[in-house]
């Protein structure tokens, strides 16, 4: 993980062009692993960093590893995006996948996970970094491309 941390900031600010540099930080604001058993709760509708200045939140991009090695599309626990014009992408919680999205600006829910399926039970594993942007300004910056997908 400390890995991921150290160097995914440095890959990503390589590749922006001069235009959308959201200069993403070397510190990690966060980072946790959620586990949720079979038949579990999902995640409503939400938006990682909704508040973001007014409450000192400079997180920027959020980073989920998901490590279930054995997924099965029966097992549930698919992440959502809902981008714009009703645009839904469903992401399976496989293992070895990750996502990366804004936190300042994507809806996503999480379906919740089935319930155990004959007597087998099913833990998802999802670990999540939230890297913070070292230029406030990318924020809820109006002028992104994403700024509509927000929800209030
Ligand atoms: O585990 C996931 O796929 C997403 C979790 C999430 O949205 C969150 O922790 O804010
Ligand atoms: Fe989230």
């Amino acid at each position: 993980m400390s890995t991921i941390i150290t160097q995914l900031p440095p890959m990503l600010n390589e590749n922006w062009d001069a235009q959308t540099d959201y200069s993403i930080s070397n510190a990690a604001f966060n980072a946790k692993l959620a586990v949720t058993s079979s038949g579990g709760s999902g995640y409503p509708l939400h938006i990682d960093n909704p508040q973001g200045l007014t409450v000192g939140d400079t997180r920027k991009l959020t980073f989920i590893l998901y490590l279930n090695p054995s997924h099965s599309p029966s097992q549930g626990g698919d992440l959502v995006l809902h981008l714009r014009d009703g645009v839904k992408v469903s992401v399976p919680p496989a293992g070895g996948s990750a996502v990366a999205f804004w936190s300042d600006c994507i809806p996503h829910s999480v379906m919740e996970t089935s319930k155990e399926m004959e007597g087998e039970e099913y833990d998802r594993y999802a670990i999540t970094i939230w890297l913070p942007t070292d230029d406030i300004r990318m924020i809820h910056d109006p002028a992104s491309p994403f700024a509509g997908l927000k929800l209030d």
